[in-house]
């Protein structure tokens, strides 16, 4: 048996699926195959937001999932829209890499080193809006593209700096391009950055059975908790919603913690707030997070940024 492993074909996603399969073999013994499939996303410049946002880099994953030309999909967490699909089981979060927003700035700078009226490019609003909020007096500019193409951009003059997800630097071999990583309690990182999905078609037993392997605990009960709040906020990817959660050790009784920002990229005041609670019980604490940020204005804050 081979399993066929689906990716979308940028390098960031060729990287981490290859990273998935090799895992997938070393724990359970079964041979893996790359199969490359080809997504909206990947295919357009255009904005994310005008494209569809949530999921477009996610639904042609699915289809070949489901159409039963692959046996498994990986999608970056981030990307992972918070409604569950037809047909589709979410059988496995490996341990996540690293939840930071990393900067890479010319000649070795930090932000706060950036000069006043520096460009700094990012596509994300959550990333703008907390920029923004931090009162550097820096440009934030929209930028999309791969990893290569956003790096590029500071190392052709055209922008001061670029903001960009840790774990994708490091899945790529290229953290040591990054001249700070942000402080995840200051510059709070996308619900479920860092981490990875692994699908299968939900009747597919036998898949189900092998991804089970690659779950890992702490990464499921923090990822949860950070959905269940963008879930109840209505928002998606592509909303100016941080979230970040850490599984704690209170003497001997494990206690999640989730904090959230809410934020509007135009520099409007925006909302953080934390909450805490079992370990058992992610969904609840993020929705009871939600439910606190929403009577603080959470909802037309982010109705006001709308695309
Ligand atoms: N929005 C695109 C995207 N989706 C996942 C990652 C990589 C990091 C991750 O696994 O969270 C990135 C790139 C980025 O934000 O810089």
């Amino acid at each position: 048996m081979t399993l066929r492993v689906g990716t979308r074909a940028s390098a960031l996603a060729t990287t981490q699926s290859s990273q998935v399969a090799a895992l997938l073999t070393e724990l359970t013994g079964v041979e893996t195959e790359l199969v490359t499939v080809s997504t909206e996303g990947d295919r357009s410049t255009r904005p994310l937001a005008e494209i569809g946002g949530t999921g477009v880099f996610v639904s042609a994953l699915r289809d070949a999932l489901l159409a039963g030309e692959v046996d498994v999909a990986v999608h970056s967490l981030k990307d992972l829209p918070t409604a569950p699909a037809d047909g589709i089981l979410l059988a496995a979060m490996p341990p996540r890499v690293d939840p930071r927003d990393a900067v890479i700035a010319r000649d070795g700078l930090t932000l706060g080193e950036l000069p006043v009226g520096s460009r700094v490019g990012t596509g994300s609003p959550r990333r703008a809006a907390q920029l923004n909020a931090l009162g550097l007096g820096i440009e934030v500019v929209g930028l999309r593209g791969n990893v290569d193409t956003r790096i590029a951009k500071v190392r052709d003059g055209e922008l001061d700096a670029v903001v960009l997800a840790a774990a994708g630097l490091r899945r790529l071999g290229r953290i040591e391009e990054a001249t700070e990583l942000l402080d995840p309690l200051q510059v709070l990182p996308a619900p479920g950055q860092g981490a990875l999905a692994c699908e299968c078609r939900s009747d597919d037993r036998e898949v189900a059975g092998l991804l089970a392997r690659l779950d890992d605990d702490a990464t499921r009960a923090a990822v949860t908790a950070e959905r269940s709040l963008l879930a109840s906020l209505e928002a998606g990817c592509s909303a100016p919603v941080g979230a970040w959660a850490e599984v704690v050790d209170d003497d001997g009784s494990l206690q999640l913690w989730l904090r959230a920002f809410v934020g509007d990229p135009s520099g409007a005041p925006s909302i953080r707030l934390s909450a805490t609670g079992s370990v058992q019980d992610p969904i609840g604490i993020g929705e009871r997070l939600a439910a606190e940020m929403i009577a603080e204005g959470a909802d037309s804050l982010m109705r006001a940024t709308a695309p």
